[in-house]
């Protein structure tokens, strides 16, 4: 298998426009597991056979069992990764044939025969993990973000010279049951996902999918960043996030009412009235209308209407930063170039 004109597309799923996943194999015979492709990240795990079955998330997940596999490789270094959300330990192993020619059914993503040094997750917390309807995370940051300097699966895709471009685009859709849940491509952009011209921003942080931000507005009102910020553009992100104080602000001035479990809400009949808020970045202005930045969903049998922000403070060195995630990406087609450490926007159809 393998790229098709050094391009290869994995479909994703949408699961109530807060998680994109696709699936990915690992061993011989394939073991399949649902992955997000989260560029805020560069490491790759999943749930380990030998998860105790005393963490719930693991035992709700497809789990690796190395037993299985003819092309595993025993490592065993220990492995530790503190998400902004919580943090996953285990330790590292290796799949994929360890012979240079193509392995048949070793591991592959995006169809693509792949070594891989990966991480079995032995300690899951339940919070946030048992709402993953996924199993695992392949990051898809750049190789300094990666713990345990583990080689990241795009850099080893790189490697093998079969891309037509060292790029990958990844376009999500916004509550449609048409289209599919999106895309991630690999080795190029896919124009059936977006219309117009691509406008490019360097990254500013060598080594970090971050770019620089002149500031955010609120209706005709630059409010915040007015100085200029830094923004990390987070395909495993759900929400958009920035300083926490900002945050509460920019809440206020669109009249959302905080949950006590966090997070805000709207009127849903108000909806349409809300203020467009938009995003300063390079020689554009991106902006997200009310019906973008709210995501609609029936609880307890009844229509809440939740606002895809939150406010999230990053600590120095990383922080301070805002963040933009899936609330944004479903707006905006975006490609992450490596080749030339650039980050380029497109309108998603
Ligand atoms: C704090 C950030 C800026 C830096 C940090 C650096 C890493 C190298 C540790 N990266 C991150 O924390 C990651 C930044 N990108 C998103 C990522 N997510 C957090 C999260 O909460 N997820 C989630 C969503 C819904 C349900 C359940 C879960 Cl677990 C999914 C993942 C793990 C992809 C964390």
């Amino acid at each position: 298998a393998g790229p098709r004109n050094g391009t290869a597309p994995t479909i994703l799923t949408n699961y109530l426009d807060t998680q994109y996943f696709g699936e990915i194999s690992i061993g011989t015979p394939a073991q399949t597991f649902k992955v997000v492709f989260d560029t805020g990240s560069a490491n790759l795990w999943v749930p380990s056979y030998r998860c105790s079955p005393l963490y719930s998330a693991c035992v709700s997940h497809n789990r690796y069992d190395s037993s299985k596999s003819r092309t595993y490789l025993e490592n065993g270094t220990g492995f530790a990764i503190q998400y902004g959300s919580g943090s996953v330990k285990g330790f590292l192993s290796q799949d994929g044939s360890p012979f240079s020619c193509r392995p048949l059914s070793s591991s592959s993503v995006a169809d693509i025969p792949i070594i891989q040094v990966f991480a079995e997750a032995t300690a899951l917390p339940a919070f946030p993990f048992i709402f993953a309807r996924f199993d695992g995370v392949l990051g898809m940051g750049y190789p300094s973000q990666a713990i345990d300097g583990i080689t990241p699966v795009f850099d080893r895709i790189l490697s093998q010279q079969i891309l037509k471009e060292e790029v990958f685009s990844v376009y999500y859709s916004r509550n449609s049951l048409l289209k599919p849940g999106g895309e991630i491509i690999l080795g190029g952009s896919d124009p059936a996902y977006y219309t117009g011209d691509f406008h490019y921003l360097n990254v500013n942080k060598n080594g970090y999918w971050q770019i620089s931000m002149k500031g955010v507005s609120v209706g005709a009102e630059t409010l915040f960043c007015k100085e200029g910020c830094s923004v990390a553009i987070d395909t495993g992100a759900s929400y958009i996030t920035g300083p926490a104080g900002s945050i509460a602000v920019l809440m206020r001035a669109i009249q959302a009412v905080e949950l006590a479990e966090g997070g805000y809400i709207v009127d849903c009949d108000k909806v349409h009235l809300l203020p467009d808020i938009s995003f300063h970045l390079g020689g554009k202005v991106y902006a997200l209308s009310g019906s973008a930045y709210v995501l609609r969903q029936s609880q307890y049998g009844e229509d809440i209407c939740i606002v895809a922000f939150a406010g999230l403070d990053i600590p120095p060195p990383t922080g301070p930063l805002w963040i933009l995630g899936a609330s944004f990406i479903g707006q905006y087609y975006t490609e992450f170039d490596r080749r030339n450490n650039r980050i380029g926007f497109a309108t998603s159809l």
